[in-house]
């Protein structure tokens, strides 16, 4: 039937409003922004993990308390979209217009939010380790850019290569929410003011390593993280940031989108990671940037 894309507003998850894409048809109006290829979908799970249904309302207004998580995974999704767009002419994940579909109101409590390979799916938190995880846009950054990863480097979510994943999603969280060095500050731990999940500056502030003397062997496991994908990331993190200290946001999101879309493969070890970053340093910015970027990461002991 046909769509007609129009625009309303709705209550964000820190309530504020935000301006939304819609689809208008049937009489209704629904999260369907079609504003770009590439179109962006969000759904209610209503708090199942199996079913879920488009986001719709009456009016153009989404201003109820329950649909603040699907306003905020809408509005943040078209954010990072209009970022890769942006920065890199990258259209949609896939770089051909790929639908970006999200699922809000996953379970029931979840302390989480994850790419499930064709979705992003977000928890409501249990309101004290997190609140809603879609009212972060650096949280929406971090699992649209773990697509970008399967369509393009495709670590594998295990040891150091999912540590490089889960690395670069902080990063490109970072990117899209460059105020703070800090991941998730806007949803962790609502009863607390000026924490965050982990810290790209002082990943030891939340029990992560920085160095590589203090790399976890852990199994790879569910029970292990798979090898501490969310610990040792802290390492490849720091690393980041000694670079992005010395040479700025705009270069360094170049370095880093070069070197996950071009040089970085499934298995990549951090030390290809490092390798990776100082070529496309070297292809972008010429030897001197270059050697700042290896400088970084001999500051965490990956050579
Ligand atoms: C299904 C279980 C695995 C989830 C892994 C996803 S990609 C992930 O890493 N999620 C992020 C969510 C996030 C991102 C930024 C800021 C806050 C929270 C994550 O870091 N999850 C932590 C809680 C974890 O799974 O340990
Ligand atoms: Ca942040
Ligand atoms: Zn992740």
């Amino acid at each position: 039937l046909k769509e007609t894309a129009t625009t309303g507003s709705g209550t964000a998850v820190n309530g504020s409003t935000r301006p939304l894409n819609l689809d208008f048809s049937k009489g209704k109006y629904s999260l369907i922004d079609l504003t770009h290829s590439g179109r962006i979908e969000t759904y209610d799970a209503k708090n199942t993990t199996t079913t879920y249904s488009l986001m719709t309302n009456k009016t153009k207004y989404f201003t109820s308390q329950t649909q603040r998580a699907g306003v905020d995974a809408h509005y943040n999704a078209d954010l990072v979209y209009d970022y890769y767009k942006n920065k890199f002419n990258r259209n949609s994940y896939d770089n051909l217009g790929a639908p970006i579909y999200s699922i809000v109101h996953y379970g029931v409590n979840y302390n989480n939010a994850f790419w499930s390979g064709e979705v992003m799916v977000y928890g409501d938190g249990d309101g004290s380790t997190f609140t809603t995880l879609s009212g972060a846009n650096d949280v929406v950054a971090h699992e649209l850019t773990h697509a970008v990863t399967d369509y393009t480097a495709g670590l594998i979510y295990e040891n150091q290569s999912g540590a490089l994943s889960e690395s670069f999603s902080d990063v490109f969280g970072y990117f899209v929410d460059p105020g703070d060095f800090l991941i998730g500050e806007d949803i962790y731990t609502p009863g607390i003011t000026g924490d965050g999940l982990r810290s790209l500056s002082n990943p030891e502030q939340y029990n992560q390593p920085a160095h590589m003397n203090q790399y976890r062997y852990l199994s790879n496991t569910e029970a292990g993280d798979y090898g501490g994908v969310h610990s040792n990331s802290g390492i490849p993190n720091k690393a980041f940031y000694n670079t992005v200290t010395q040479l700025g946001n705009s270069k360094s999101e170049q370095i880093y989108y070069r070197a996950l879309t071009l040089y970085l493969t499934p298995q990549a070890t951090f030390t290809d990671a490092r390798a990776a970053l100082v070529q496309s340093a070297t292809d972008l910015y010429g030897a001197a940037d270059a050697q700042i970027v290896a400088s970084a990461w001999d500051q965490v002991g990956v050579y």
